[in-house]
C-alpha cells in the first residue's frame, strides 16, 4: 500500500495498539473526534465520523481505510452505536467508493457472535481441551446492542463490496490487553489478542488481496473457539502470542 491509510479511531486502544508498531510503515492519516494528546508525526484530522462532508474529505486521496472508530462499550446504548458505529461506517464506507479507496479493514467484534456462548457449551468452550470453534462463516448471534451494530458493519461491507466492488475485511477483535491477557478471566484468555499481533494482523489486512472477509483477530491461545485459519489463509497472519504462555502469571 502505497497511497496514504486513513486510521479511524486512532487515538483509542487498538488504534494506538497499530501505530506502536506501524508508525513508519504506511503514510497515515489519524482522524479521531478527539484532538491528539501525544506528539505525532502525522496528519491529524479532528473530526466526528457521523459528519458526512467531513469523512469525505478525511477520505480524499487514501488507497485505504483502517476504520476502528465508534462506540465500543458492550453496554452502549442504541441511540449511540446508531449513530457512532452504524450510520458513522455507512459514512466511510460511502466516502470510500465515492473517493475511489481500494480496501477497508473494519473494527468488528467478538460481541457479534456473542450468543453462540450459550449455557450449555460454557465454560467448555473456553478452555484447551475443547474443539468448538467458529470460523466466520457462521450467521451473527450478536450478545448485545453494541454486537447488532458490529454485525451491521459486516453486512454494510458486505454490501458495499458486493455493489461497488470494495474490497472489504471484517476484524472480529478479540480482547486486545497490553503486555499480558485479561487475568481471572477465563473467556478473554481464549479470544486474547496481543497488541503486536494486532498491529501484524492489521498490517496484513493493507497488504494482503482480498474480495470480502470475515476474520478472527485473536492470538494463537491454546484456549480458544474462534479459527484463525481464514486469517492465516487469506491475510498470511502469522500470530506469535498466546495466553497459556502467561498461566505461570496467574492469568
Ligand atoms: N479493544 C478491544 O478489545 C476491542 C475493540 N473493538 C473495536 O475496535 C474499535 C476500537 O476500539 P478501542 O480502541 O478499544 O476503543 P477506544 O474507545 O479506545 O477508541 C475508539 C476511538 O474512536 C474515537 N471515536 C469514537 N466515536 C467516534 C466518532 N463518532 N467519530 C470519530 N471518532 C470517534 C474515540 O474518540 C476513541 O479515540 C471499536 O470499533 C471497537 O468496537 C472490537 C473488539 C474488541
Ligand atoms: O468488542 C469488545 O470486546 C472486548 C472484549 O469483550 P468483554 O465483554 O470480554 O470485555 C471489550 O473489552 C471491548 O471494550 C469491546 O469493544
Amino acid at each position: 500500500m502505497d497511497d496514504p491509510v486513513l486510521l479511524t479511531g486512532a487515538e483509542g486502544r487498538v488504534g494506538q495498539a497499530i501505530l506502536s508498531d506501524l508508525s513508519a510503515e504506511y503514510e497515515w492519516r489519524l482522524l479521531d473526534r478527539d484532538p491528539p494528546t501525544r506528539d505525532t508525526d502525522h496528519e491529524f484530522v479532528v473530526a466526528d465520523i457521523t459528519d458526512e462532508e467531513a469523512v469525505r474529505e478525511a477520505v480524499e486521496g487514501v488507497g485505504a481505510i483502517v476504520h476502528l472508530a465508534g462506540d465500543p462499550r458492550p453496554e452502549a446504548p442504541w441511540n449511540s452505536v446508531l449513530s457512532n458505529n452504524i450510520d458513522g461506517t455507512r459514512n466511510v464506507l460511502e466516502a470510500a467508493v465515492t473517493e475511489g479507496v481500494e480496501k477497508v479493514v473494519f473494527a468488528s467484534s467478538n460481541h457479534a457472535v456473542g450468543a453462540y456462548e450459550t449455557d450449555e457449551r460454557t465454560p467448555d468452550m473456553y478452555r484447551p481441551s475443547d474443539d468448538y470453534r467458529l470460523d466466520g462463516t457462521e450467521l451473527p448471534r450478536p450478545s448485545n446492542l453494541y454486537g447488532v451494530s458490529k454485525a451491521t458493519g459486516e453486512v454494510l461491507g458486505r454490501y458495499y463490496h458486493d455493489e461497488h466492488g470494495l474490497s472489504v475485511v471484517c476484524v472480529r477483535i478479540g480482547n486486545l490487553t497490553k503486555n499480558h491477557p485479561p487475568k481471572d478471566y477465563e473467556r478473554g484468555q481464549a479470544m486474547w489478542l496481543s497488541h503486536r499481533d494486532c498491529a501484524h494482523l492489521f498490517d496484513r489486512c493493507l497488504q494482503a488481496d482480498y474480495d470480502y472477509e470475515i476474520v478472527y483477530g485473536i492470538s494463537d491461545n491454546d484456549r480458544k473457539y474462534y479459527s484463525i485459519e481464514n486469517a492465516r489463509e487469506v491475510l498470511g497472519y502469522d500470530p506469535q502470542d498466546n495466553s497459556a504462555e502467561f498461566a505461570n502469571a496467574e492469568c
